[in-house]
């Protein structure tokens, strides 16, 4: 790996924030220019910062609520954001599912729904492989727009580091975008609910017209109450991505002069992906050094032990809210693996908030050859879940989606029964498919449930 600055001098790093810079760090593009990335690097280590520490904080302390059954996490949000669609339309689209299935959520949980984003920051992402080859040619595979272009030709697949300042920028749009969206009415619980409403006019959605109905009647019943629906205009909504070049993320981290704590001020909640989460790995050493809320993805071959140690590893004070384990073992391991884990890390009193990706253990190639998922498999996942945790007596504290507030057609089935040759309709993802408008509404209402009779 080249990384901007190669050396340390002993004593002038006392947060130890460069130290990941003597470790592997895994899924980390092969820059050609040093002296460009670390020009780079240093402007973006003088910018301005997306989030400010006490927000982080507050997210913690609502991350350990959700911990407790006193909240439920929803993170949800494109696979890959791109540059080209950080524009008003499809970041208010995103928000405006998230919230609409906020409302449903908070019904099913009678807890508040903590939402967040995968938005301002989702531009890298892991790779199975480096390379990609078509038709003979071979080229690096794209690892998001942070790093490289989609388009197949060397030079826009060629690792650019200026695309990490244009990551910053449209981050900090996007940021500013979703800001207003939330706090300028946008978020009004009497428009989410009438959007809900518009959702339900759909004869496919009629199975869910009894969830529906109980919300419509508590909001009344609020109203009749005299609740001050003005007070409910505006949303906490919190920033995630996938803490993954770390060139990127250390630039952007700051020492908190109240606290004297590290900050990663990219985002309010960053997590460290299934594919680089080795112990000995640079990305759990970084993240072990800011104090975000941070939280691991944890695929099927996930041990007890594993879990363990990386909660002693980066949550050593075992801070409720610090840690949250995204589990995502498949729709077909959930229920033999995600057991054992949860059992031991409970049995070891660590302090940790149990989230559900039922997204990428089950991605699957479709006849047609497109990337997709079904989505009884996501909703067969989520099911597990919670059947563990009720089995153990534990908290299922939150859902982790791929989604898009749009009319893509990438997984199979739902309501709308997409099948193979639906998906080439609408399929616009650049990795990983995302569910639609309608099946993350659908998700909302099935989790719902699942959280009602809970
Ligand atoms: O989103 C997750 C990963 O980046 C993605 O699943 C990797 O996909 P690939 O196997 O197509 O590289
Ligand atoms: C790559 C991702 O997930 P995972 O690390 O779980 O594969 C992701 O969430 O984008």
């Amino acid at each position: 790996m080249t990384t901007a600055v190669d050396t340390v001098a002993p004593g002038s790093d006392p947060e130890g924030l460069d130290r990941f810079r003597a470790l592997k760090a895994r899924q980390q593009p092969t820059w050609p220019d040093a002296d460009a990335l670390a020009a780079v690097a240093g402007r973006l280590s003088q910018a301005a910062p997306l989030v400010v520490p006490a927000e982080a904080r507050l997210l913690t302390e609502r991350l350990a609520a959700a911990g407790r059954g006193e909240a439920f996490l929803l993170q949800g949000g494109d696979c890959a954001e791109t540059f080209a669609d950080a524009n008003a339309t499809r970041i208010r689209n995103k928000i405006r599912t998230i919230l609409q299935m906020a409302v449903v959520l908070t019904h099913g949980a009678s807890t508040p729904v903590v939402k967040m984003g995968r938005l301002a920051g989702q531009y890298a992402k892991p790779r199975s492989s480096d390379l990609e080859t078509r038709d003979g040619v071979t080229l690096p595979a794209y690892r998001g727009d942070m790093v490289n272009g989609h388009e197949f030709t060397s030079a826009s697949r060629t690792p650019d580091p200026r695309r990490l300042e244009q990551a910053y920028r449209i981050s900090s749009a996007t940021a500013t975008v979703v800001r207003a969206f939330t706090q300028g009415g946008h978020a009004d619980l009497r428009r989410v609910h009438e959007w809900n409403r518009g959702f339900m006019r759909n004869p496919a959605y009629a199975r869910y017209e009894r969830t529906a109905a109980e919300i419509d009647r508590a909001i009344r019943f609020m109203e009749a109450c005299g609740a001050d629906f003005d007070a409910l205009r505006s949303v906490e909504f919190y920033l995630s991505h996938e803490a993954l070049i770390l060139d990127y993320e250390r630039a952007l981290t700051r020492v908190d002069a109240r606290s004297g704590e590290a900050y990663a001020t990219s985002a309010h909640f960053l997590w460290i992906g299934e594919r680089t989460r080795q112990l000995d790995g640079a990305h759990v050493e970084f993240l072990s050094r800011v104090a975000n809320p941070i939280g691991v993805k944890l695929g099927p071959t996930t041990s007890a032990d594993d879990a363990l140690a990386l909660a002693a590893r980066l949550n050593p004070h075992n801070a409720p809210g610090r840690l949250t384990f995204v589990t995502r073992m498949g729709a077909g391991k959930v229920r033999d693996v995600l057991p054992g884990v949860v059992e031991k890390v409970t049995a070891a009193g660590v302090a940790v908030t149990w989230v559900t990706d039922p997204m990428h253990g089950n991605t699957i190639t479709s006849d047609s050859g497109y990337k997709t998922r079904r989505f009884s498999d996501v909703l067969d996942e989520v099911t597990g879940f919670f059947e563990v945790h009720r089995a153990l007596g534990t908290v299922p504290g939150g859902l982790h989606m791929e989604l898009t507030g749009d009319d893509v057609t990438e997984v199979l089935g739902g309501s709308e029964e997409i099948d193979d040759a639906g998906l080439a309709l609408r399929y616009e993802t650049l990795v990983d498919p995302r569910l639609n408008h309608q099946q993350s509404l659908e998700m909302a209402f099935r989790v719902a449930e699942m959280l009602t009779s809970w």
